[in-house]
This record gives C-alpha cells, structure tokens and sequence, in this order.
C-alpha cells in the first residue's frame, strides 16, 4: 500500500527514500519499492517480520550498499551542530575489538579517520561521558556487562558526533530492565544532541515508546503499510503504563498483523 505524501516538510528533510529497491545479486529481492521521507531531529522506526529488509533500508542509507533502483537522498548536515560525520551506525551486536580497552574501541573511527590521538582523547572521552561510561575508559569488553558493551558500541558512533543515527535492532539481545534503561538513554542523547535516529526494532512496544513515527513494512520485499505517529511529549514509566499507550501498541500490533499472514506457514 503506497502511503500519503509524508507530512514532513521538503526543507526540514533529513533522508528521502524514492521508489527505492534492492535486489541482491541471488535474486533475493529484499526491498521496496519504498518511498520514505525522515525529517531532520526526527525518532522514527521501522518496524517489520524478520528479513522483510529493515537491515537493507539502513545499509542503503548508511551507503554500505546501493539501492537497485531508486535513489537515497541524504541533506547536507549543519555544520555548526553536527561538525562530524554525517552517519552513525549501531549493529544489533556491540563488535566490539576484545584485545583492547573501551577507549580504544571508541575512538576506532577517529583513529580510521586519521584524526590525531590528542585531538581524539578529548572527543572519545566526552563520547564515554555521554553513555555513562566516563570510569570504564581502560576496562576491557570482557569486563563490561551486555548493557555497557551496547554502551561502548553507541559511543563508538557517537565520537563521530553524527547528524544521522541508524540503529539496527541494537537492544534486542539486553534483559528488559537494561533494555528499558538505554531506551531512555537513548533518548535523552536524541534529545540533547538534536539527532535524526532511524531505529530498527522487532518490538511494538519499544518502537512505540520510542518513536515519534512508527514505520510499519510488508514482509519481505518489504514495502511500508503504515505510518503511525505517536504523539506524546514525556516517554517515561507512566507513559509506558497509561492506556494511550496501550492503545498505540495496540494500533501497531494491528498495523503489523497483515505482514505476518503465511510467514508461519513458510
Ligand atoms: N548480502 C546479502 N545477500 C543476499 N541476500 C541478502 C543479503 N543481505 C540480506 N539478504 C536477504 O535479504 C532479505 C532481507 O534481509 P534484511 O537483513 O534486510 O532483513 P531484516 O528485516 O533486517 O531481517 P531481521 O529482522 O531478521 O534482521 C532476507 O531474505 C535476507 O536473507
């Protein structure tokens, strides 16, 4: 089902999908067609079956991969706010180097890109801050609980100081207290740091509590069937608690049922 325009603004435009597809080269057609339009300083997710091609969708914005047809726009950053690069990733697994400290595995993409080590130690360490990671700098990803190596990963693509943040799933492997945590961690970071996120989540409930805009796809080739927008000011337990909530999970799940039909069956 091909949406209504969407209701972002074309000067406040982040990333635009048009008429994008993707078709790997098995012949495994992953994507799309998909149009979509992300506004900048927006919290969107994308929300779908498994392999209806939500990791495709952020591979083709990160430009890890092209789209088969179709373009991937992105907007210039401004770069006052945003000086860094234009994209951060964070993969559902936190991939973190095991052989040496958190700062190191932090300022990886500095180091990628060349910027001097004491023009580095500066910005990974404000990045660690800004997780609350300031006192495990020099710990090494053994040491660090699965919720702080999600941390350590999130910083690593913070250092950059992106515009632009995609997450793939990043949350899905954490016990739900610690998954409720970085959920509000996360988007206090959003907040402050006036960033558009893409969100990729298997889960009604976070992508609801999370988002501004819950995108919903089709299963595979996965296209958008609906666009919900969640309109609540303050994310927090009473939130996660009052029936508007409730009823916005419910109208997700509902959106999302459809995409489900006979995949069980496959
Ligand atoms: N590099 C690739 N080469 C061939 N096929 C691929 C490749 N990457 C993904 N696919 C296939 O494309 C489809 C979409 O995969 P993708 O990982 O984008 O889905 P997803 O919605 O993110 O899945 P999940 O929710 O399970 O992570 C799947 O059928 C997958 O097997």
């Amino acid at each position: 089902m091909s949406l209504p325009p969407s209701p972002v603004r074309a000067a406040d435009i982040a990333v635009r999908l048009r008429a994008v597809t993707k078709v790997y080269e098995s012949g495994v057609a992953a994507l799309g067609p998909i149009d979509v339009a992300i506004g900048r300083g927006e919290f969107v997710s994308l929300l779908g079956p498994s392999g209806c091609g939500k990791s495709t969708a952020l591979r083709l914005i990160a430009g890890l991969a092209g789209p088969s047809a179709g373009t991937v726009e992105i907007a210039a950053a401004s770069s006052e706010t945003h000086p860094g690069h234009r994209i951060g990733f964070v993969f559902q697994e936190p991939t973190l180097m095991p052989w040496t400290s958190v700062r190191d595995n932090v300022g990886l993409p500095l180091k990628l890109a060349h910027v001097t080590a004491a023009e580095a130690r500066p910005r990974v360490d404000a990045a660690l801050a800004q997780v609350g990671l300031a006192d495990f700098a020099d710990a090494f990803p053994r040491e660090l609980s699965g919720g702080m190596k999600m941390r350590a990963s999130l910083a690593r693509a913070l250092v950059t100081q992106p515009d632009i943040l995609l997450m793939d799933e990043p949350f899905a492997a954490l016990d739900e207290i610690t998954r409720f945590r970085l959920n509000d961690d996360l988007l206090d970071l959003w907040r402050r740091l006036n960033m558009t996120v893409l969100f990729v989540t298997h889960s009604v409930f976070e992508s609801v509590y999370l988002s501004q805009r819950v995108l919903v796809m089709t299963a595979r080739p996965g296209r958008l069937s609906a666009e919900i927008a969640i309109e609540a000011d303050v994310r927090d337990d009473v939130f996660r608690a009052s029936p508007d909530y409730a009823a916005y999970c419910r109208r997700v799940s509902d959106a999302l049922a459809p995409a489900y039909t006979g995949v069980l069956a496959l």
